[in-house]
C-alpha cells in the first residue's frame, strides 16, 4: 500500500513538529495538519517564522524547507480526512476534570471526537494511527465508533505513540531511539503496519522500527513516562536525604549513574518534574490498575507524584523558612516559568506551583523567563482558582529585564534551567538585591563556589548548607 495522501488532527506540540519532520523527510507524500484552533494554525501559516506557535530549537528550518510544498496546516478538517489514505490523531487527551475518573482518568472526549468526524466523512479506506497517548485498549473504542457509525469503509487503527521530549523535538524527532508501532496481527494489520514502517524508513533505519500488537504498543508509552519519571522522583528523594546527611545529590548521581545498569540521565535532580504528560500518563496508569482492582500496583507509581508534589512544597517552604520564617509583603524573584529550558510550555510546571505557595505565604513576585509571555503566566495562575484575577496581578508581575526582575530582591529562585542564567553578571546582580543576598537553585545550574564568593547566601536543590560553605 502507498501513501500519498496524510492528514494529521491536531497541530499541537506533537502534531505540529511530528508532521513537519514527516513531510520534509518524504517530499513524495502530501501532509495535512489539521486543527480546529483557526489562531493556532493561522501561527503555523505565518509567514514570519518566528510567529510559529511552539518555540522548538530547529523547528523553524524544517516547517521553512516543507511548507507550501508538501506541508499543509488547515481548519479544513473534512477534506484533509476525506482526502487522506492515512489519518494521525494527535489531539490533547488531558486527565478528565469531571465525573467518573476525575483528576485520573485520560479525558478522551476529543479522541472520540475525531473518531465520530472520520467515520461520517470517510468514503474510502483509511489507516488511522493513535499518535495521541492512550489508555491501554483504546484502538479497541475507536475501532468500535468506526465501524458501527462509518459507511462501509475498512479501517485500520495503529498505535504509533510520540516519543520526543519538549526543547528538543526536532532532534528527538530525526533522529529517535526507536519508533514504536503496533497494529493488529491481522494480514490487513500487517499491510497498515508496513505502509506506515515505509513512511518512517525514509529516515530512520529499520532495525529502529520496532512492530507490537496494538496493546504492547499503547502501555508502552505510558509505561516509558512513568518510568522517566519515577527516575527523577527516585533522586529526588534522594536530594533531600543528602540534605540532611552531607552527601551531595549531584555526586551521588553521578556515582549511581556510571553503573551501565543504571545509566546517567534523568538523575538530575529539580524542584520537581512538570511538563504535560508525566504526572497525566502516571494518573491514567494508576486509573487502570485500579480499574483492573491492581491496588499495590496502583500505589506504587502513584508514589512517584506524591513524591513530586512534595518536592516542589517542599522547594516554596525552603524560601519561607530561611526567609526568617515569613516572605509577606517581600519581592522574590523567579527566574524561569517554563517547566523546563529550550520550550515556551509550561504546563504543569514547577514554577506555578511553587508561585502559588508563595503567593499563599503573601510574597510578591516578580517572573522572568525568556520565552513565556506575561498571559501565559497569569492563565497559569489563574487556572489554579486560589485567588482572583485581579489578586493575582497584583502580588506577581512579569518583566522582559532578568537584572530588573532581580532588582531589590530579597530572594532569587531559579525554575527553570535556562542556559542565559548561568551567564548572568552575577556579581552585578548581587550589588542590586538586598542583603542578605538569597539564591535558591532549583535547578542546580549555578556554580556554588561562585555564588558564595560573590557573597550570596546559596541554597541548592539536594546540598546541604553546610557542605556547600566549604
Ligand atoms: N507535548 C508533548 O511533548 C507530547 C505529547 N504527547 C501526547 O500527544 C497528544 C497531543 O499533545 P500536544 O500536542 O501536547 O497537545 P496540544 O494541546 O498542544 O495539541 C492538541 C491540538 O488538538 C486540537 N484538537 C482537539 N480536538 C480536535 C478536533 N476534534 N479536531 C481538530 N483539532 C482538534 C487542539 O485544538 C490542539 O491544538 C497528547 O495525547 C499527549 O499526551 C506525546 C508525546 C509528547
Ligand atoms: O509524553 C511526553 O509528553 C514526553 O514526556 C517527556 O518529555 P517532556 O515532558 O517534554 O520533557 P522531559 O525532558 O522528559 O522533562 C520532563 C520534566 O522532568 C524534569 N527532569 C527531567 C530530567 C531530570 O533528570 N530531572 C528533571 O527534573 C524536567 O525539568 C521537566 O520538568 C518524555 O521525556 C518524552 O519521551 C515524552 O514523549
Amino acid at each position: 500500500m502507498i501513501i500519498k495522501n496524510i492528514c494529521c488532527i491536531g497541530a499541537g506540540y506533537v502534531g505540529g513538529p511530528t508532521m513537519s519532520v514527516l513531510a520534509q523527510k518524504n517530499p513524495h507524500i502530501k501532509v495535512t495538519v489539521v486543527d480546529i484552533n483557526q489562531e493556532r494554525i493561522a501561527a503555523w501559516n505565518d509567514t514570519d517564522l518566528s510567529n510559529l506557535p511552539i518555540y522548538e530549537p530547529g523547528l523553524k528550518e524544517v516547517v521553512q524547507e516543507a511548507r507550501g510544498r508538501n506541508l499543509f496546516f488547515s481548519t479544513e478538517v473534512k477534506k484533509a480526512i476525506d482526502e487522506a489514505e492515512m489519518i494521525f490523531i494527535s489531539v490533547n487527551t488531558p486527565t478528565k476534570t469531571y465525573g467518573k475518573g476525575k483528576g485520573m482518568a485520560a479525558d478522551l472526549k476529543y479522541i472520540e471526537l475525531c473518531a465520530r468526524q472520520i467515520a461520517k466523512v470517510a468514503k474510502s479506506d483509511k489507516i488511522v494511527v493513535e499518535k495521541s497517548t492512550l489508555p491501554v485498549r483504546t484502538a479497541q473504542a475507536i475501532k468500535d465508533i468506526l465501524d458501527y457509525t462509518g459507511n462501509g469503509v475498512t479501517f485500520q487503527i495503529l498505535s504509533n505513540p510520540e516519543f520526543l521530549a519538549e526543547g528538543t523535538a526536532v532532534q528527538d524527532l530525526l533522529n529517535p531511539d526507536r519508533v514504536l508501532i503496533g497494529g493488529e496481527e491481522s494480514e490487513e494489520g500487517k499491510e497498515a503496519m508496513e505502509a506506515l514502517v515505509a513512511i518512517y524508513e525514509s529516515w530512520i533505519p529499520r532495525e529502529r522500527i520496532l512492530t507490537t500488537n496494538v496493546w504492547s504498543s499503547e502501555l508502552s508509552k505510558l509505561v516509558a513516562n512513568a518510568f522517566l519519571a519515577q527516575r527523577v522522583s527516585s533522586i529526588n528523594a534522594i536530594s533531600e536525604l543528602c540534605e540532611v546527611t552531607g552527601a551531595n545529590v549531584g555526586e551521588v548521581s553521578r556515582a549511581i549513574g556510571m553503573d551501565s545498569r543504571i545509566g546517567p540521565k534523568f538523575l538530575k535532580a529539580s524542584v520537581g518534574f512538570g511538563g504535560s504528560c508525566f504526572q497525566k500518563d502516571i494518573l491514567n496508569l494508576v486509573y487502570i490498575a485500579k480499574s483492573y482492582g491492581l491496588n499495590e500496583v496502583a500505589d506504587y507509581w502513584e508514589q512517584v507524584i506524591i513524591m513530586n508534589d512534595y518536592q516542589k512544597r517542599r522547594f516554596a517552604d525552603k524560601i519561607v523558612s530561611t526567609l526568617y520564617n515569613t516572605v509577606s509583603g517581600k519581592k522574590i524573584t523567579f527566574l524561569g516559568w517554563a517547566f523546563k529550558k529550550d520550550t515556551n510550555d509550561t504546563r504543569e510546571s514547577a514554577a506555578i506551583y511553587v508561585a502559588d505557595a508563595l503567593l499563599n505565604e503573601q510574597a510578591e513576585i516578580t517572573v522572568y523567563d525568556p520565552k513565556v509571555s506575561e498571559s501565559r503566566i497569569y492563565e497559569d495562575l489563574d487556572y489554579l482558582g486560589t485567588r482572583s484575577p485581579e489578586e493575582n496581578r497584583r502580588l506577581l508581575k512579569v518583566v522582559n529585564d532578568p537584572y530588573q526582575a532581580c532588582k531589590d530582591a530579597h530572594a532569587i529562585a531559579i525554575l527553570t534551567e535556562w542556559d542565559e542564567f548561568i551567564t548572568y553578571d552575577w556579581g552585578k546582580i548581587y550589588e542590586a538585591v538586598i542583603k542578605p543576598a538569597f539564591v535558591f537553585d532549583g535547578r542546580k545550574i549555578l556554580d556554588a563556589e561562585m555564588m558564595e564568593t560573590i557573597g550570596f547566601d546559596y541554597t541548592s536543590i539536594g546540598v546541604s548548607k553546610t557542605q556547600s560553605n566549604k
